[in-house]
């Protein structure tokens, strides 16, 4: 078992393939399982943080597009009609638990000038003062590198590190880190836990899985790089059934923990 009965912060990461199918349409049966969890995990007294990505999928869903050789002017324009639908989604599901939702809207640099990490920071702290989630994405329409690189994986380690978080989790469309890209080989295996980012953890994590999708293990394994550098945990899971935020806060041994040696419980 694991010790995470302390924890107070979480953020909470979900990929493209968690949120949507590959035709860029909602997955509903999904997001409804999430909103869920994530209202029951808060109203157990926790501060929530959820990091969505889906929006250039919804976009293209919505203009009933596919994803195919897009430009990244074409994505901010696609990111900016989609962000609409996910919030819709967003307010409507977790209004239905009683809980109220706010939509955070970061570029990267917020952790390279003072002042502007420290608004990002003070606004945070009303929102979980006023008992919100706030729900952040990447300003598509300001920033294009996760757009090209696709890191939303290391904007919610950003966030868990300006929020003080004491777990982040990553959903993604798999169980966690192997041994090797499981779409592309053989007999690999699941890594239950990551003491250090060591050139073999750097050399297993591949690119992304699916269409839609962008960044893979590697910008995964960079956002465990930053996590653990500021004391907090990571895990890996499967987003197939969002209920496992639950499960890892229990304790259970699901996906892959990342936690650096000297990181003291929390
Ligand atoms: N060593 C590895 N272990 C697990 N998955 C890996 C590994 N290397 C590459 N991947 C790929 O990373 C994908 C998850 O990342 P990604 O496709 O970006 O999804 P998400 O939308 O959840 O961010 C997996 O589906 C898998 O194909
Ligand atoms: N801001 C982009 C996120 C792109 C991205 O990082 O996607 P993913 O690899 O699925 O987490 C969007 O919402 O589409």
């Amino acid at each position: 078992m694991r010790d995470f009965g302390n924890v107070k912060k979480v953020v909470v990461k979900v990929g493209t393939s968690t949120v949507t199918y590959p035709t860029g349409k909602l997955n509903l049966s999904r997001l409804e399982k999430l909103a869920r969890v994530l209202s029951d995990i808060k109203n157990e007294g926790r501060d929530v943080v959820l990091v969505t990505s889906g929006a250039v999928a919804s976009g293209l869903g919505r203009l009933g597009l596919t994803k195919n050789h897009k430009t990244t002017q074409e994505k901010q324009a696609l990111a900016a009609i989609g962000q609409g639908i996910l919030m819709q989604i967003y307010e409507k599901l977790f209004g239905e638990y009683g809980v109220v939702v706010a939509q955070v809207l970061l570029t990267k640099d917020v952790v390279d000038e003072e002042k502007k990490m420290l608004n990002v920071k003070n606004t945070f702290e009303y929102l979980f003062k006023y008992g919100a989630i706030p729900i952040v994405n990447e300003n598509d329409v300001v920033a294009i590198e996760e757009l090209e690189f696709g890191d939303n994986d290391t904007l919610s380690a950003y966030v868990a590190t300006i929020i003080d978080a004491d777990l982040l989790i990553i959903l993604s469309d798999i169980d966690g880190l192997y041994s090797g890209d499981p779409r592309l080989c053989k007999d690999v295996k699941l890594i239950k836990e990551v003491f250090e980012i060591d050139s073999y953890v750097e050399s297993i994590a591949g690119g992304a899985g699916t269409v839609n999708s962008t960044g893979g293990m590697q910008t995964k394994i960079e956002a465990a790089k930053i996590a653990m550098q500021h004391g907090i945990p990571m895990v890996i899971a499967n987003g197939e059934n969002p209920s496992v935020v639950k499960e890892i806060l229990e304790g259970k041994e699901i996906g892959t923990l990342f936690v650096s040696k000297n990181t003291v419980s929390r």
